[in-house]
């Protein structure tokens, strides 16, 4: 290879050729390594890579540039030119002049007058010659990263450069673009032209003051990868390296490693595989919030497709029980807890005999399998009670109440106590109650005043006056508790709420649940007497279409329009309450009570009207929806038989007859109910001795009934008294066959009759055995009294004998309110629909057992009836 001589280049020769590539960068080049060489980037290394070769240029054009320039000798050049960049590499890294100070002293140098090599070489002669990339020299080649397009160096070579002409300063020629041909240079026929990108015309931001692009930015269009060639040039090198490294990629050939720390200690999972096991999940978790937090979770979810796909391929993998083996599949259970357990081989082990007939006639459980001793599941552990099946109901808060904005009945007046209205408060101070209360039970602590209470049995509730057992021990104290309950008040111990039913108007419901025969609420209002009510019924409430009145006792009403919630209570023909009527410290009080079944939460409540429509204008359908529903609000028409009265006493008894139909509508009666209607015959309305004050007052027929009333009520009274003492049985029955001896007709043989029986009944009080028998003596003899009286008996006995079949017969008060009911039906408007108090037959058995009798007697007010009877 011939090769011209080269001298030596001095600084100023150097620097001219130096300028001289400075310039070149001006004009097209294959790369702009030079410039940036020149800018910002010095080169530190100075690398003597011959191969390295510079673009190749458009020999096609001709090349102006070169038209100046000569051609240095490789090696010449080369010796010049190395001792000056590593010169200036030192400075660099020696801090003493910045890479920009450089490139300003660099042009700063005077244009050279180098030798070089003559342009008139031919230009096979110019193939022989060394070809020098200033790129090359100056190491900046070195980070330039691998080309795109154009393949490699070697690539270049084969394609007619040669080896050591690629080290030609032929930049230039390339650079220039021109037509012409660097003089000197040998081009192979073969060699294509490179096609010539734009320069990078990067520029020191910092002396332009040109706005930076970031890093972030550039990378994030990278990313991107829209139009990802057209972008690349106008990136750094950089940049463009760092967009080919297996990092920017997020290829990581590393084999991942976890390392697993516990509490500040490295844990090694590898020795402790529950250990591993342990912090199995965290890891996973671990790793995948990091990468979320990182902005690729996409690409995570990407990677770990493509995980399980090479997991699945590659089983052989998953064998391995090393921690860091790939990532484990769930086992899912593919039956339920109680499947593909064997049946015990002996399944009636334990069982009785009705249980293990049931067990053979299950089929599934006929062929016993294998039983499973050591960890058996929990399939046959509820055998038995699946066997024997149970009711149940989804459990509900211990306080349901129904949530806010349910809707409310009209606003009306409350009243937490009743009010005596008018001559009310006379009527009842008359009253044989108001006094008798007080006598005292004989119970003693240990009985604490149970169902053998006289004063239970009477409706007397207990308090310090007349319970010989003691407020510790006393049991018969409904309204101090229901008092004590609701003090604090709040929806759990008040217990009831008026709810919206669906065709029954308002009705009232538990929010919680209540014991059998627990006392639930008391039923207040205005005690009135008939008159008033008949005076409110025709103005006052003339336009009202439901009425809140109740028959409370004789001549006496609660009106509720002015009252307690209690108010709200439907009507059921299978009621879970009963509507009650107490005396309490010698005042009328009545409360709706619970059943004989407990009361659920969210039930509504009913009792039994024991309704009188009064006319058949008025019968209302009922709604209540139970099974043995009497279709209309009131007694079964079926019931309603006319009795016949014998023919010898057939005028006196018309009236009576009339009467006992009235009744007989009231009243769900049986046969032998019906029965107790025939001594009607008998009656002879007569003033009686013992009511001579009334009798001698009055003498109309008004007066004569409140005459035989009078008796009547005493000789119950008296009655009751002998049924409440033991002690004084006989001389109560005494004196009560005195006072009834004193009255005539009616009363009389009602008084002799009661008090014949009323013997009966304080033997067996006597014994302190309150049987049936008992109270059936009671009963009939309240039965025979008269035929009036055994007509106010039989509304007093109705609701015992619907619930004839209970060994209880029910407390009632309402035979007394039945006949408030009738006697004021005659005057009231037929529209009139009062209340009747509730047929204790709620829950099928009525609550105190004897009770209900002989409570019945003794508290009289059915003597109403006979007055009624009378004025019909
Ligand atoms: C004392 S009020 C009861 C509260 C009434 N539901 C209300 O909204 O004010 C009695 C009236 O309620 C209605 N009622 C009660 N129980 C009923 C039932 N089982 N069937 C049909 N109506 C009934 C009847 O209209 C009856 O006259």
């Amino acid at each position: 290879m011939a090769t011209a001589p080269a001298p030596m280049a001095t600084m100023a020769e150097v620097s001219t050729m130096i300028m001289s590539e400075a310039s070149f960068s001006s004009t097209p080049t294959d790369d702009g390594s030079h410039a940036a060489s020149l800018s910002s980037t010095p080169p530190t290394t100075v690398s003597p890579d011959s191969v390295s070769l510079a673009s190749e240029p458009d020999m096609t054009k001709p090349d102006r540039a070169c038209q100046n320039d000569v051609y240095v000798s490789g090696a010449a050049a080369l010796e010049a030119v190395i001792p000056i960049l590593e010169s200036q590499n030192e400075q660099q890294l020696s801090g003493q002049q910045s890479p920009v100070e450089l490139d300003a002293i660099v042009v700063a140098q005077p244009l050279p007058s180098i030798n070089f090599l003559p342009t008139s070489r031919s230009r096979r002669a110019r193939a022989g010659l060394p070809m020098y990339n200033i790129a090359t020299l100056s190491s900046t080649s070195l980070r330039r990263k691998p080309r795109v397009k154009g393949g490699s160096n070697q690539e270049k070579r084969r394609q007619g450069v040669s080896g050591d002409a690629g080290l030609a300063v032929k930049t230039a020629q390339a650079v220039a673009g021109g037509s012409q041909s660097p003089k000197g240079a040998r081009i192979s026929s073969r060699t294509k032209p490179i096609p010539v990108v734009a320069p990078a015309t990067r520029r020191a931001t910092r002396l332009s003051g040109a706005v930076a692009e970031t890093l972030a930015t550039k990378v994030a269009a990278l990313a991107k990868g829209k139009k990802k060639n057209a972008k690349l040039p106008k990136l750094p090198r950089e940049l463009r390296r760092l967009r080919d490294t297996d990092e920017f990629a997020h290829i990581d050939s590393r084999p991942v490693k976890y390392t697993v720390w516990s509490n500040g200690k490295f844990v090694d999972v590898t020795s402790d595989p529950a250990a591993a096991a342990a912090v199995e999940p965290r890891q996973k978790k671990t790793k995948v919030e990091t990468e979320a937090a990182d902005g690729i979770a996409a690409e995570a979810r990407n990677q770990e497709k493509k995980e399980d796909k090479k997991a699945e391929a590659a089983p052989a993998r998953q064998a391995d029980p090393g921690p860091f083996s790939a990532r484990r599949t769930r086992h899912w259970h593919k039956k339920g807890l109680y499947a593909g357990q064997e049946a015990p081989s002996d399944l009636t082990v334990g069982l009785t005999a009705a249980e293990k007939k049931q067990l053979a006639a299950i089929p599934a459980l006929a062929a016993p399998g294998k039983p499973n001793k050591t960890m058996p599941l929990p399939m046959y552990a509820g055998m038995r009670t699946l066997i024997a099946g149970r009711d149940f109901k989804l459990p509900l808060d211990v306080c349901n109440p129904m949530p806010p904005g349910h809707p409310k009945p009209p606003p009306y007046r409350t009243l937490t106590k009743n009010r005596f209205v008018g001559d009310a408060a006379a009527y009842w101070k008359k009253s044989p109650h108001f006094d008798d209360f007080s006598s005292k039970c004989v119970c003693k602590p240990q009985d604490g005043c149970a169902e053998d209470c006289q004063n239970r049995i009477m409706l007397y509730e207990c308090d310090e006056t007349n319970c010989n057992a003691g407020k510790e021990f006393c049991t018969n104290r409904a309204f101090q508790d229901l008092a004590e309950r609701t003090k604090k008040g709040g929806p759990y111990r008040v217990g009831v709420e008026v709810v919206k039913t669906e065709n029954r108007g308002f009705g009232v419901r538990s929010n919680r649940s209540f014991q059998a025969n627990q006392i639930i609420m008391e039923y207040t209002g205005e005690i009135i007497t008939d008159a008033e009510c008949e005076r409110r019924m025709n103005e006052k409430y003339k336009d009202n279409e439901c009425y809140y009145l109740m028959s409370f006792d004789q001549n006496m009403i609660i009106d509720a329009t002015t009252g307690s919630m209690a108010r709200f209570v439907n009507h059921s023909c299978s009621p879970n309450c009963r509507m009650i009527k107490w005396i309490v410290s010698g005042q009328p009080r009545m409360a709706l009570f619970a059943g004989d079944r407990e009361i659920q939460t969210g039930e509504e409540l009913t009792y039994d009207y024991n309704f009188d429509p009064f006319s058949a204008k008025n019968v209302q359908k009922c709604l209540c929806g139970s099974a043995n529903c009497r279709g209309v609000l009131g007694p079964k028409p079926k019931e309603v038989k006319q009795p016949k009265a014998p023919k010898e006493e057939k005028k006196p008894a018309a009236n009576a007859a009339k009467g006992k139909r009235k009744l007989a509508e009231l009243v769900a009666g049986s046969k032998e109910e019906e029965k107790t209607a025939k001594p009607a015959k008998k009656q002879k309305v007569k003033p009686a001795a013992g009511i001579q004050r009334t009798v001698s007052t009055s003498k109309s027929l008004k007066s004569v009934k409140s005459a035989a009333k009078g008796a009547t009520t005493m000789a119950s009274k008296k009655l009751a008294t002998v049924a409440a003492s033991q002690k004084n049985v006989k001389m109560a029955a005494k004196k009560t066959v005195k006072a009834a001896a004193k009255g005539k007709g009616v009363a009389q043989v009602a008084a002799k009759t009661i008090a014949a029986k009323s013997m009966m009944a304080a033997k067996s009080v006597a014994s302190k055995r309150i049987t049936k028998p008992a109270t059936k003596a009671a009963l009939t003899a309240s039965k025979r009294s008269s035929g009036t009286i055994s007509l106010g008996a039989k509304t007093a006995l109705k609701p015992s004998s619907k619930g004839s079949s209970s060994p209880k017969p029910a407390p009632t008060t309402a035979p007394a309110s039945a006949s408030a009911t009738v006697s004021s039906a005659r005057k009231r408007t037929p529209s009139r629909k009062a209340l009747e108090a509730s047929t204790p037959d709620a829950g099928n058995t009525p609550a105190p057992a004897t009770s209900s009798a002989k409570s019945s007697l003794s508290r009289a007010p059915r003597i109403r009836l006979v007055s009624s009877t009378a004025a019909a």
